[in-house]
């Protein structure tokens, strides 16, 4: 129990009158990271969106448990006084905000010296965007960097990351692969690391900089073929979603069959 950083058991969420998950099972371990895949309209990001609280996301079924307390019921704050992150794949820019408010709000909650956010900015090469509102005018790689500094200055205990690599040029994929294994600390031992994750990508290209301990896909609502996440991208790219969801199904009736 002490080792349990999430628990999702048997999510059900509606939006709207939809119902977009049904029956999810999920359980992330301290020190772990996850990398989870499926087709458009599958249900990651509405996944995301449910586990760190946005009220547009109604769970009619199930639980979440983080840290063994039950948040299903609590709000956003709550969830990220916690130790929960997110990166959204497309933050609103937001008028009259400036990144640099928002980012000392961050540190002043933490306890951070106000020097670090400069820092911080400076590895990201997002000092120049500090003054500007934030995510306005910014482009689809500013808007990833931006949402990693605020993540840097947060250091959150579990942190979701909707295709962080989606956007971003080569030279800088590099940099947030680098900062997003500083934030999960994949450098640290695996026995001391404390730091969670998913990581929700299309092309796999962030894992070529940063290691998920196991793979899942998110299928029409549901999960399937959890396993190797090397393994499961390389079965993606051969049979598509569907055959690989095929496949991983006749693997676990041939197991049960040969019990
Ligand atoms: N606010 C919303 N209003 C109506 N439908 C929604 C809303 N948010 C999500 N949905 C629907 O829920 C389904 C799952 O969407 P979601 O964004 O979670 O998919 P995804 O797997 O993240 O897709 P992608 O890979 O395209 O980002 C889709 O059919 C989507 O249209």
């Amino acid at each position: 129990m002490d080792d349990d950083m999430l628990r999702v058991v048997n999510l059900g969420v509606k939006v709207g009158d939809k119902r977009v998950l049904e029956n999810i099972n999920l359980y992330i371990k301290k020190g772990e990271t996850l990398a989870l895949f499926g087709p458009n309209g599958s249900g990651k990001s509405t996944l995301m969106n449910t586990v760190i609280g946005n009220p547009n996301y109604r769970v009619f079924d199930g639980r979440i448990v983080f840290k063994g307390k039950d948040i299903t019921d609590k709000d956003t704050d709550y969830r990220a006084n916690l130790g929960m992150g997110i990166a959204f794949q497309t933050p609103p820019a937001i008028n009259g905000v400036k990144l640099i408010d928002v980012l000392k709000k961050i540190a002043e909650k933490r306890g951070i010296p106000g020097d670090r956010i400069y820092e911080y900015a400076e590895y990201l090469n997002m000092s120049d965007f500090l003054d500007r509102d934030i995510n306005r005018g910014f482009s689809g790689g500013e808007v990833k960097r931006s949402e990693l500094l605020q993540l840097l200055v947060m250091d959150p205990d579990f942190i979701m990351l909707d295709e962080p690599d989606s956007g971003v040029d080569i030279e800088n994929v590099a940099l947030v692969g680098e900062v997003i294994r500083k934030l999960l600390q994949r450098d640290v031992p695996k026995e001391e690391r404390r730091k969670s994750g998913i990581i929700i990508t299309h092309t796999g290209n962030i894992l070529d900089y940063v290691d998920a301990d196991y793979g899942v896909i998110l299928y029409k609502g549901k999960l399937a073929c959890i396993g190797n996440p090397y393994e499961i991208l390389d079965d993606v790219r051969k049979y598509g979603y569907e055959g690989c969801v095929k496949k991983c199904l006749r693997e676990f009736q041939n197991l049960n069959q040969n019990k």
